[in-house]
């Protein structure tokens, strides 16, 4: 290298380390919160937004491996640590929603619920991490930047909750019974399973409201759910059909395991004791239909209602109280 050569070298390299500075200032500075880990996975920037974010000051974290800790209670990678490892095949595993971000795989964006051990508050961020390459083409770092979404994340979840539930009950409401029960029609047809479903009906219910008030009939309506509910497993779904009608869709279950079902679901009411003078029993009891179908395809599920509620409409009219089978009980 001739005395020329070389100080144009010296000039373009004393450029890209000022470039360099200028590029760590800005992120220092900027708004959002933002930090880079390098090739080894230790931080070498946290900027101030960072530090409101997360409660950590950047002194404590620069150098260490423990940015995770600034947001989940148990060690998991970061986005960026993700990024870094060439693990974006885990991102699904640990994130609710992600995606890759343009035409390469190293460009990664991602949303989650964090714990924010430091801050005490969870909060749901939304996170971008993409790598800083050499003049080589080396990875030599990965930045990510982050955003507080919490407050829309709590709008949306509110939302999808007032569309879903019923208010009096916080039982799933009817539209989400159909969707679910559309869903589960087409997975019991994909797997080749069969699909329960049982139809529950409050007893005398009309005697209820008249001895205890409108009001008294929704406080029973409520523990008749909380009772309903407690007798389900994680896949099953309960709802509140309609005024003192309940529904519970049970996957993968025969009409043998509905009937098993079904008779706890009536003995757990019968045993709340609640007082219902109008009926026989004198305490507030359900009457329940049970069917079971195999999905077949270009079928739907409303065959499915149909049998559980004929067999609900014979259980009764054999005297209320007691479940009914299709084809066991003259149905
Ligand atoms: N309190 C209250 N009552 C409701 C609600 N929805 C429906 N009902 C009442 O439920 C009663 C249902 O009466 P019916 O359909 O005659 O049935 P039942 O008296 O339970 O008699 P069986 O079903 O034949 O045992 C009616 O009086 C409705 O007003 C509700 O959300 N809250």
């Amino acid at each position: 290298m001739n005395g020329t050569n070389k100080i144009h070298h010296l000039t373009e390299a004393s450029q890209a380390n000022q470039q360099h500075g200028f590029a760590l200032k800005m992120m220092e500075l900027l708004v959002i919160p933002t930090f880079v880990v390098d090739i080894d996975g230790k931080v070498i920037i946290w900027n101030l937004a960072c530090e409101r974010l997360t409660g950590v000051p950047a002194w404590e974290m620069l150098g260490t491996s423990d940015h995770w800790k600034s947001f989940y209670h148990e060690q998991r990678p970061t986005l960026a640590d993700l990024v870094l490892q060439g693990r974006s095949g885990e991102l699904q595993l640990h994130y609710q929603r992600h995606a890759r971000r343009g035409d390469t795989e190293h460009k990664l964006c991602a949303e989650n619920w964090c714990d924010m051990p430091r801050v005490g508050r969870r909060r749901y961020l939304a996170a971008d991490a993409s790598p800083i390459f050499d003049n080589d083409g080396k990875l030599v770092a990965v930045v990510e930047t982050l955003r507080d979404v919490t407050d829309e994340k709590s709008a949306q979840v509110a939302l999808e909750q007032l569309a879903t539930r019923d208010g009096l009950t916080g039982l799933a409401n009817r539209r989400c019974f159909d969707d679910t029960l559309q869903a589960e029609w087409q997975r019991a047809l994909r797997q080749r399973q069969p699909l329960s479903l049982l139809m529950v009906d409050v007893d005398n219910f009309k005697q209820y409201n008249d001895a205890y008030g409108h009001l008294g009939g929704d406080q029973c309506l409520q523990r008749i759910a909380g009772a309903v509910s407690s007798e389900m497993r994680a896949n099953d779904l309960v709802a509140r059909y309609g005024g003192e009608e309940f529904a519970v869709i049970l996957p993968n279950q025969s009409l043998k395991g509905a009937a098993i079902v079904a008779e706890r679901i009536r003995c757990r009411v019968e045993r709340l004791h609640l007082p219902n003078l109008g009926s026989k029993q004198h305490v507030v009891t359900v009457s329940i239909g049970a069917a079971t179908a195999l999905a077949a395809p270009d079928t739907d599920p409303s065959q499915l209602v149909a049998t559980a509620d004929s067999a609900l409409y014979r259980a009764k009219h054999m005297g209320r109280n007691r479940i009914s089978l299709p084809g066991t009980d003259g149905g």
